[in-house]
């Protein structure tokens, strides 16, 4: 079987610009370009293409158009780079990407095996569909194995037949070649410092594009990943740290998808080429310790998930309606009282049997803990965790995640998505009168979980609508309160869980003396109990939990 030289197929690219006229090229020999050699180019959309209807109906749904990029290249089996890079790139920038596949390679991590090129009047029959019928913003090609590929792409595009590719240079916006494509366009110079990639970039500049980005990755003397990008009167160097990881196939086809993105939603081209650099170098920095196949250069990880930091990250991330059976729900002030942090305090209570930690940092300086207030707070958002300092809240929040996580139970944030985020918990818990969990939803994404607070039957309609998991319905039991706080009482949970589609936890004054009544409401909707006080405000917050764990675990099974 015979081996490919990676390099030999490493795409430069170009863009051309919207409204270039195919006339304007000028026709120029291919000589140095022979069937084995492929280059990459990316091109502006040609709207000759798109028929009178279509732009018609572009103009009707211009608010639910989305930026559309083609891509032309070579499909890698190892989805490292071509069409595969090119399709997560895309997506990973919010841009839609059709694919017209030239050649489908057998590729991996250690090299490419084999090459099979895609028949020409295959290519054309490929590029028709998409051309005829879709909006596309910006045509991207990549791999493209044969000059007959090159003819073929250039005639349906331009309907203008050209003998190579220097023909596109002249249309091109951009072209975006590495070190070697660099060289051999340049008939074989070597370069081997900045200043070489500097009188590199202006001589392609000189064959006709209107901006180069000569690529650094290979500059074995560079310690830093540093890009030349030359717009025919200023050059500037693009530095961005190195990332040290072998994770680099596909770099080359990804920041060229991403300029084309950028380009497809409007940028100017030396922002969507700073935005594409800074993309893949956070690529490669997320996924720099991800190890995929044996070769010497792995895939890196275009949607920035596999943090080399997070082990879990992969783990998976179902909302279990049964993780509600004994939610516990924890209070600075309270452990503050007691003199025990807010690990020991999560840890405590996870031995003790909870099912679900709810993290709400609340300070109550100047009032004794008021367990039916604190439970309109937790669920209503009128935190006092927003007092305490962002930091701090983090830094504790990180390590109840490290704990929940080592006991494989669910860690919940009160309210602060952004803390979430920022400490990978499993989701938050919202009131009425905080982020709406449709938002909430939006910013974290489908898997996390989301409970909000709800009072009424339409509140807890709208949670569901919203895309909440589960809801939390009190206070239950009025304790010592307050003029602005509304019970909702046995009858009003009654209610709420038989309307609700989504699994309830009880909350209000709930302890060892009443949770047994609060579960014999026997509504299957109803799956548990959340406990502040009755666990937090106690000298020992394990045993009071086990003795919660006990008596529910009884009453559950007597109710079934
Ligand atoms: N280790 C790295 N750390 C940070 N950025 C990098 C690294 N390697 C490459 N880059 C950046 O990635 C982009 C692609 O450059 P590169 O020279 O790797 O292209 P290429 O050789 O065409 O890619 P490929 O080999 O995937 O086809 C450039 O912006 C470059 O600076
Ligand atoms: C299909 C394909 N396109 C481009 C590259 C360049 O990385 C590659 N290795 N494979
Ligand atoms: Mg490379």
């Amino acid at each position: 079987m015979g081996h490919y030289d990676r390099s030999q197929i490493l795409p430069s690219s170009l863009f051309f610009p919207k409204n270039c006229s195919p006339l304007s090229a000028t026709q120029v020999s291919s000589k140095g370009f022979g069937q084995s050699r492929v280059l990459g180019y990316l091109f502006a959309n040609s709207t000759i293409h798109q028929a009178p209807c279509i732009v018609a109906m572009q103009e009707v749904n211009t608010k639910l158009r989305i930026p559309h990029v083609l891509t032309v290249a070579g499909s890698d089996s190892g989805a490292g780079a071509g069409i595969q890079a090119d399709l997560k790139a895309c997506a990973a920038r919010g841009v839609y990407c059709s694919t017209v596949i030239t050649a489908v390679t057998a590729q991996n991590t250690i090299g490419v095996q084999g090459v099979n090129i895609v028949p020409e009047d295959f290519v054309a029959e490929q590029l028709k569909s998409v051309l005829s019928d879709m909006n596309v913003d910006i045509v991207k090609t990549g791999m493209l194995p044969s000059i007959g590929i090159v003819k073929v792409l250039h005639h349906c595009l331009k309907q203008f037949p050209v003998r190579g590719m220097e023909d596109l240079f002249p249309m091109a916006d951009i072209v975006t070649p590495n070190l070697k494509e660099a060289s051999a366009l340049l008939g074989g110079v070597q370069l081997e410092t900045v200043d070489d990639m500097r009188s590199a970039a202006k001589s392609i500049h000189d064959m006709g594009p209107r901006n180069v980005l000569v690529k650094g990755g290979d500059l074995a003397s560079s310690l830093d990943a540093v890009d030349i990008f030359f717009d025919g009167d200023n050059f500037y160097e693009l530095r961005s740290p190195r990332v040290r990881t072998r994770n680099t196939h596909g770099t080359g086809c990804t920041l060229a998808s991403c300029i084309a993105a950028e380009l497809a939603k409007g940028s100017l081209m030396l922002s969507a080429v700073k935005v594409a650099k800074r993309y893949v170098g956070s690529a490669l920095d997320y996924s720099k310790d991800i190890a995929i196949g044996n070769g010497l250069q792995g895939p890196f990880d275009h949607l920035l998930k596999l943090k080399s930091n997070v082990h879990n990250s992969c783990r998976p991330q179902v909302f279990d309606p049964s993780d509600l059976f004994l939610y516990a729900v924890t209070d600075s002030g309270m452990n503050k009282k007691w003199g025990r942090s807010i690990t020991d305090a999560v840890k405590a209570a996870i031995e003790g049997g909870a099912t679900v930690v709810q993290l709400s940092s609340t300070e109550l300086p100047n009032e004794e803990p008021n367990e039916e207030r604190l439970g309109e707070q937790i669920f209503e958002g009128i935190l006092r965790e927003k007092e305490a300092e962002t930091r701090d809240f983090l830094e504790s929040a990180k390590a109840c995640v490290e704990i929940c996580r080592a006991y494989g139970v669910p860690l919940l944030i009160n309210d602060r998505i952004d803390i979430a985020l920022a400490c990978d918990a499993d989701g938050v818990h919202v009131g009425q009168s905080d982020t709406p969990a449709s938002i909430a939803r939006a910013l974290l994404g489908p898997e996390k979980i989301i409970g909000v607070s709800c009072k009424t039957t339409e509140q807890a309609h709208q949670a569901w609508v919203d895309g909440a998991d589960y809801i939390g319905c009190g206070g239950v039991y009025s304790t010592n309160t307050k003029a602005n706080n509304i019970t909702v009482g046995l009858e009003g949970l009654k209610a709420v869980c038989l309307s609700s589609k989504l699994p309830v936890v009880a909350i209000g004054g709930i302890g060892v003396s009443n949770a047994r009544a609060v579960m014999e409401i026997g509504v299957a909707a109803l799956k548990g109990v959340a406990v502040v006080s009755a666990f937090f405000d106690r000298e020992s917050v394990l045993n009071e939990t086990r003795k919660l764990h006990a008596l529910l675990k009884e009453t559950t099974s007597s109710v079934k």
